[in-house]
């Protein structure tokens, strides 16, 4: 599958220098968009996985048709104040700005096998406070899986202990 393709890039949005790559055309093609979902699905099989984590917002659209075919349950990863009950938290950086994530305190149990999912890998940013969370609540991160990759960014240096997928790279 030519997933590229499917990905409208935008410069300067949404600030000045950022080449935005925008999923929604991959996302709006019910033959490429579940393409995707399968080969993220085919490279959890086998790791036993008990959960999907994934942030706010583009992190949910990926991870959880995963979750649904994996037959294993999705936790959402918020940004701040929008989670209802006691949360973990932690501040990140990523390529356009900076931000907290939350997760609820009971949502990983101690021992339980992790796949995080996001559409793009930028900074590593992101991928690094949610692997945080997980590991913070003594989840297992057993891989992470993302659409994108801008190698530019060298994000993947954060992420070299850990089993990654990433279907398109951007040098
Ligand atoms: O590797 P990084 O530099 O951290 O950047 C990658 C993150 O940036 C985007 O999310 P954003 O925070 O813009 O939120 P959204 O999904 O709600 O649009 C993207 O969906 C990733 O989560
Ligand atoms: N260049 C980019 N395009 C789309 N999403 C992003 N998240 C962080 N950087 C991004």
């Amino acid at each position: 599958m030519n997933y590229k393709e499917h990905i409208t890039i935008v410069e300067n949005w949404p600030k000045e220098g950022v080449q935005f790559k925008d999923i929604t055309p991959l996302m709006a093609n019910g033959e490429v968009f579940k393409a995707a979902v399968d080969d993220i699905a085919t490279f959890a099989k086998e790791k036993e996985i008990d959960l999907i984590v994934g942030p706010e917002a583009r992190g949910f659209i990926i991870g959880c048709p995963v979750a649904y075919k994996l037959e294993v349950g999705f936790i959402p990863v918020r940004k701040e104040g929008k989670l209802p009950r006691e949360v973990v938290k932690v501040d990140y950086g990523l390529e356009y700005g900076e931000n907290v994530l939350t997760v609820h305190k009971d949502a990983v149990k101690k021992g339980q096998r992790v796949l995080i999912t996001d559409d793009l890998l930028a900074t590593g940013g992101t991928i690094e406070a949610t692997i945080k969370l997980v590991e913070q609540l003594g989840g297992i991160v057993v891989g992470c899986a993302f659409l994108i990759e801008l190698g530019y960014l060298n994000g993947m240096s954060k992420l070299k202990e850990y089993d990654v997928l990433t279907l398109m790279k951007y040098e």
